[in-house]
């Protein structure tokens, strides 16, 4: 039997996280991982969906330039080539930082046999502390036709672009689906079950973005649900629970996901979990003392995101070595929706603002007509500052914009740092760019 320091199962960016800082302060870590390396994120998340975006960010601009008249079409099988060459790479280099940094690596289905156990492809592997990082699965549906629906995952993969698509859930990920889509020619209709769009979001912004996508011609059925897919000679019949019918080309899922927990045997080693994942406390340790979790498997209270996946990894892989260990922290919320055009917010919502506007002040600042956005066209980019009013320090942002991610990443570190308007003036920075925008909206 072969014994560790740490063993983390799932070899996704949580993973990744803990088992390279781990074996940084010395220990002897191995990693297993039963489908790709990179897991969710690099596979079938961010780094597909990126690569597509950047061809329909580039076919956007076309049109809003000088070659208004000469607009090409992207070339999606050779779109897809470049796309699947970059998850490879991204894979293998995944992979070889585990060997670059002394981790084993084991590819299989891991599960216990006891609180010190595990098995994987029959042998048997005991460490002093498990990680569990195995990621999350989407949300399965059960109507009749139900099983012609594909996941947000095959749509990032695909090889051909349907003429006509469907996406069901108005979330995260079907607003960037429904931008690179659309913009790459395609019909797109969006069915959301209630009259909420982009939950959590500032709902004004949220209405700009509906508003562009809809000039793009992505159709939007709100307080709906698909009740019933069938097979037609002109392709796939949608029914909806309101009455509507039409035909489409593939209906794709973002509807969430659930925690990969239900095939780990759990209740074997004694860690209690539920429908929102593995129960963890504040320094992510499940019901089972020497077990722990990070990642879309953890019900740890916070968004399921890769940036929380990674900062968790990293906290745990560094408390496994402390002499003294504290809660984790989360300096901040920060997330983004890779739409076209982007909604990106950093730290209190305008939503939470709204709550308590005895404590925080609102204030709206017009992008458009700055040099930036004006020459990409981007002609509705705004950004909405939250000012604590005791101190008036700004603790909160929410963009609208083509490079929105960009300027609350900014506004993230200087939230973070918690710089004064003089203090961001007494910056250095090259001009004129993104950054340099920070002197005039920073009051
Ligand atoms: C389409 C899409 C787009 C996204 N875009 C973004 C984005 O732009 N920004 C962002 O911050 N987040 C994004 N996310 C969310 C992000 O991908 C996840 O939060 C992140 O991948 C979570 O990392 P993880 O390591 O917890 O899980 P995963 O990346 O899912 O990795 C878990 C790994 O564990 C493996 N595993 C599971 N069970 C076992 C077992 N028993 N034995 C061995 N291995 C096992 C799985 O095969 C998987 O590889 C996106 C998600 C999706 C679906
Ligand atoms: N840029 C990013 O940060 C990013 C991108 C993609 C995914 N993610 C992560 O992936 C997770 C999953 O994303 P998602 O978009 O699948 O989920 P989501 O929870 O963001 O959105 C799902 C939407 O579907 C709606 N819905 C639920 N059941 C429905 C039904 N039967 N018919 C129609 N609508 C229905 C929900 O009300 C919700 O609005 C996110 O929570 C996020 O953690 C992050």
């Amino acid at each position: 039997m072969t014994t560790f320091d740490l063993i983390v199962i799932g070899g996704g960016v949580g993973g990744a996280g803990v088992a390279i800082k781990a074996s940084s302060h010395g220990q002897k870590v191995a990693v297993i991982e039963q489908r790709d390396w990179g897991g969710t994120t690099v596979n079938r998340g961010s780094t597909p969906k990126k690569v597509l975006l950047s061809a329909a960010e580039a076919h956007r601009q076309f049109q809003s330039t000088a070659f208004t008249d000469v607009v090409p079409a992207i070339n999606w099988p050779k779109l897809a080539a470049y796309r699947d060459s970059v998850v490879a790479q991204t894979q293998a280099r995944f992979k070889a930082r585990f060997q670059q940094n002394g981790i084993t690596t084991y590819e299989g289905h891991a599960e216990f046999v006891d609180a010190h156990t595990i098995t994987v492809n029959g042998d048997r592997l005991t460490a002093t502390k498990f990680v569990l990082a195995t990621g999350a699965h989407p949300y399965e549906l059960t109507f009749p036709g139900s099983q012609m629906v594909q996941h947000s995952g095959a749509f990032f993969r695909s090889e051909q672009l349907p003429p006509r698509l469907v996406i069901l859930g108005a979330g995260i990920i079907a607003f960037a689906m429904a931008s690179i889509a659309s913009e790459a020619g395609a019909k797109v209709t969006l069915v959301q079950h209630d009259d909420m769009a982009l939950r959590g979001y500032d709902s004004e912004l949220v209405a700009l973005l509906i508003a562009a996508l809809e000039q793009h011609g992505v159709e939007f059925r709100f307080s709906t649900e698909v009740t019933q897919l069938v097979t037609t000679d002109q392709g796939l019949q949608v029914s909806t629970q309101t009455g509507s019918q039409w035909v489409t080309d593939a209906v794709y899922t973002a509807l969430g996901r659930t925690a990969n927990v239900s095939e780990l045997q759990l209740e074997r080693a004694g860690v209690r979990f539920d429908h929102r994942g593995v129960k963890v406390d504040n320094q992510l340790q499940t019901t089972q003392p020497n077990i722990y979790a990070v990642g879309d498997c953890a019900a740890a209270g916070v968004p399921k995101l890769a940036n929380y996946a990674i900062y968790q990894g990293k906290y745990l892989g560094d408390s496994f070595h402390a002499a003294t260990v504290f809660p984790i922290k989360y300096p901040l919320q920060v997330t983004a929706v890779f739409s076209l055009p982007r909604l990106a917010q950093a730290g209190v919502t305008v939503v939470q603002a709204q709550a308590q506007p005895e404590m925080y002040q609102v204030k709206t600042v017009t992008l458009a007509h700055w040099l930036n956005y004006q020459r990409e066209h981007d002609d509705q980019a705004r950004l909405k500052l939250i000012i604590n009013r005791q101190n008036q320090l700004v603790v909160g942002a929410e963009a609208y914009s083509y490079t929105a991610d960009d300027l609350i990443n900014y506004l993230a570190i200087l939230i973070q740092r918690q710089l004064s308007v003089r203090q961001v003036h007494d910056l250095f920075l090259a001009y004129p760019s993104t950054a340099t925008d920070l002197y005039g909206i920073w009051v």
